[in-house]
Parts: C-alpha cells; structure tokens; sequence
C-alpha cells in the first residue's frame, strides 16, 4: 500500500548562500501492506513528521522512491499531488487546519465539496460521520466556537470523508481527553476492521501505539526495529 525504498532526506537550513545541509532521514525501507495499521514512535526531532510529509507528497525526498497505492508517487508535481491525495489519503494532523470562516458542518463537507458530489447527497454523509465522531450538536459552530478537543473531531470527520483507504496521522490524539481518545481510537480501530483502512500513525502515545499491529521506531533518521502483534509480519522487521 505504501512502499518507501531507500529514502534519504536532508533540509537546507540557513541563509541563501550559506546554508548548512542537514540530514534527517538515512536508507528508509518501509512496506506498509493493505490493510494494516504502522504506529512510527521516536523521540522528538528524529524525523517521524518528515517521513509523513514524504508520504504526503508535501515534500519530495532527496533520494529514494515511494510508491503509495500502487503507484510511483515521487516525482508527481504539485497539482497531481493534490488529486492524488483526495482519492487516496486522508489526513489527521495535530493542526486541524479548519477554515475559520466556515462551521464545522462546513469544513467537515469540503471534501465533498471538492470532489463535486451533489448537495442532495452531502448531508447524510456529513451527519454520519459528525454523529461517528461526537460532533453533530456542534454541526452550526465557527471553528472560535469550538474547544480544541471539538477542532480536532471536526477535522478527523473531514479527513474520513472520502472514505480514503489509507489515513496519515500525526498525533491524531494530541488534545483529546482520555474518553475523546478512546472514541477516535475506536474509529481507527473501526475502519480498519470494517474497510480495511491503511494507517500510518505517528505518537507519543502508548495508548495509541497500542491499536497498531506493528510499531516503528526512529532513531536520529535510522528505522530502528518493529514490534509485532501476532507474528504476522515477522518478514518485514528491518
Ligand atoms: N522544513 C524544514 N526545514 C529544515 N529543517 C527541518 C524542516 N522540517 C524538519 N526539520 C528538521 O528535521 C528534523 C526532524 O524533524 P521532524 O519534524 O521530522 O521530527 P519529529 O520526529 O516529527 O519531531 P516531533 O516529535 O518533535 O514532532 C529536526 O531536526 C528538524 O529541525
């Protein structure tokens, strides 16, 4: 489903002409198969987010290839990205990225909106998923209106519209309380089971690491060992 093959990427950080080059990614093999939840775990600045913006198309890596979805992402421009990522990916983000001017109901159904699916047809769809994750009440609120906790449920039901086979999340628990944490937790476990959704989760967060069939670790940009549930993909521990 997602396919990294010896991924390295360095930033350029500093002043035009004098910038320093930094590496934060070395030899990334990484298979996630269909269907399969990969929690990536490490601690901060050892470059998990940077290997999820990778798999997001948001940058292109120095080296390697990845293929996502059956097929070779890495050299796609920006406007192929963008049609790419709406069939396939869905994103939880720990900045919701919610449009200010618009209420949840709105932000919720862009998705939707984007992919020009009648009007007849978005309501139901958007109340489902709103009531899924315990928002509808809050349906006619501004993204001002709402606490953090509620933004964040907003934007998990706009990243499920589309019903993407694979979700890209990056602390996707990060300002829940423990029984919003537990709801989405279930989401997540939820699709999985019911569609055979694709995670990729990056945490902090046992709890969460704990839905995941396989945890990653990273180590200064080195992928370190995975730690498997149920032996069944002891073929892919690197
Ligand atoms: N756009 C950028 N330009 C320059 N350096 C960057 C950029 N993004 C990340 N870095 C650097 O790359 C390294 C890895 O960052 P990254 O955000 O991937 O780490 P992380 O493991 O997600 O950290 P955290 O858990 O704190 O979010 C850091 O040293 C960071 O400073």
């Amino acid at each position: 489903m997602i396919q990294l093959h010896q991924i390295n990427h360095r930033f350029a950080i500093g002043k035009k002409g004098k910038e320093r080059v930094v590496p934060v990614l070395h030899d990334i093999d990484l298979r996630v198969e269909p269907g399969e939840i990969v929690a990536i775990v490490g601690r901060s600045g050892s470059g998990k987010s940077t290997l999820l913006n990778l798999m997001s198309g948001y940058i292109r890596p120095t080296s390697g290839e990845i293929h996502v979805a059956g097929r070779n992402v890495t050299g796609l421009s920006e406007g192929e990205w963008a049609n790419f990522r709406l069939a396939h990916l869905g994103f939880m983000f720990q900045s919701f990225q919610l449009i200010p001017g618009m209420t949840a109901y709105e932000n919720a159904e862009l998705p939707l909106v984007l992919r020009g699916t009648p009007v007849s047809k978005r309501k139901a769809r958007v109340m489902e998923l709103m009531e899924q994750v315990g928002i509808a009440e809050f349906a006619d609120h501004y993204p001002g209106e709402l606490s953090g906790g509620q933004q964040q449920r907003v934007s998990v039901a706009r990243s499920l519209m589309l019903n993407p086979p694979i979700v890209l999340a990056d602390e996707p628990t990060g300002s829940l309380d423990s029984d919003n944490e537990r709801q989405l937790l279930d989401t997540i476990r939820g699709l999985n089971k019911e569609r055979g959704t694709t995670f990729v989760l990056i945490t902090h967060d046992d709890q969460v690491a704990s839905v995941a069939h396989r945890t990653l670790t990273l180590k200064d940009g080195y992928l370190m060992h995975a730690k498997e549930k149920g032996g069944l993909y002891a073929h892919e521990v690197h």
